[in-house]
């Protein structure tokens, strides 16, 4: 794997228990780079997103990911290779009971973080990113639902992941709020880690144009520069 490919994945086949969901899926993906994931409900998107994360074995084909090798990355390994990899989801998944701040610290402690101080720095870092400084006090229901995935987008970038994963993380935001989304999911893909994002929204990829793979009949398409239409292959 060259150094600064961060997805290798060579003949792979994706399982849903004992359904094949893809097949003969081959793709690489290096630093820097922004990727949709797109196709038709059921495809597979998830599938794959899943697997990256070793969510579902890899049991056919090859599959590198952040320096894993997911076909023999034992059980012990998963919290590992899961710290080298930041998951943004559609419905934010924050913990409602607690502020900002205590739902990033939750996340340090269980990933072993144990100096206060640097946690403390750690934190104000990335809300910094995500443009919510003055917001580490707010419960998440005092938060708009942008302000909400920023803070799930906060979260993944704790542990300076290499990777992005993010599955629909406009789905339930207003077009305007999605493309403040977009810009900042650029700007982390800029800063050298790798973003796959899974998505339906086509408005959104027109507007920002970039490598697109598309899941289709079992298999995994790429077109540098989007598809054109939903259906077609440009
Ligand atoms: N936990 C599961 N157990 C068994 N089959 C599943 C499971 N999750 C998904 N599947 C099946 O795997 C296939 C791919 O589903 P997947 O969720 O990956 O599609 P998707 O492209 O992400 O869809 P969507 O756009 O609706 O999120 C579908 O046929 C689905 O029914």
């Amino acid at each position: 794997m060259a150094l600064d490919t961060i997805i290798e994945l060579n003949n792979l086949s994706v399982y849903q228990r004992n359904i094949l969901v893809l097949s003969e899926v081959t793709l690489s993906i290096g630093k820097g780079e922004f990727v949709y994931l797109i196709g038709k409900t059921g495809t597979g998107k998830s599938s794959l997103l899943k697997t990256l994360y070793a969510d579902l074995p890899v049991n056919e084909g090859e599959a590198e990911v952040v320096g894993y090798n997911l076909r023999n990355i034992k059980q012990k390994e998963v919290p590992y290779l899961r710290r080298k990899i930041g998951i943004v989801f559609q419905d934010f998944q924050l913990l409602s009971d607690r502020s900002v701040n205590d739902n990033l610290v939750f996340v340090l402690k269980a990933t072993g973080w144990k100096d206060k101080e640097a946690a403390d720095e750690r934190i104000k870092d990335v809300l910094e990113k995500v443009g919510l400084k003055t917001k580490g006090f707010k419960m998440p229901h005092q938060l708009s639902g942008g302000e909400q995935q920023r803070v799930a987008i906060a979260r993944a970038l704790l542990n300076d992941p290499e990777l992005i994963l993010a599955d629909e993380p406009t789905g339930n935001l207003d077009p305007e709020t999605s493309e403040g989304i977009m810009t900042l999911l650029f700007e982390i893909s800029h800063s050298g880690r790798a973003v796959l994002m899974a998505t339906h929204n086509y408005a959104l990829m027109e507007k920002f144009p970039t490598r697109t793979l598309k899941c289709e009949a079992g298999k995994v398409l790429t077109s540098e520069n989007g598809f054109g239409q939903p259906g077609s292959i440009a």
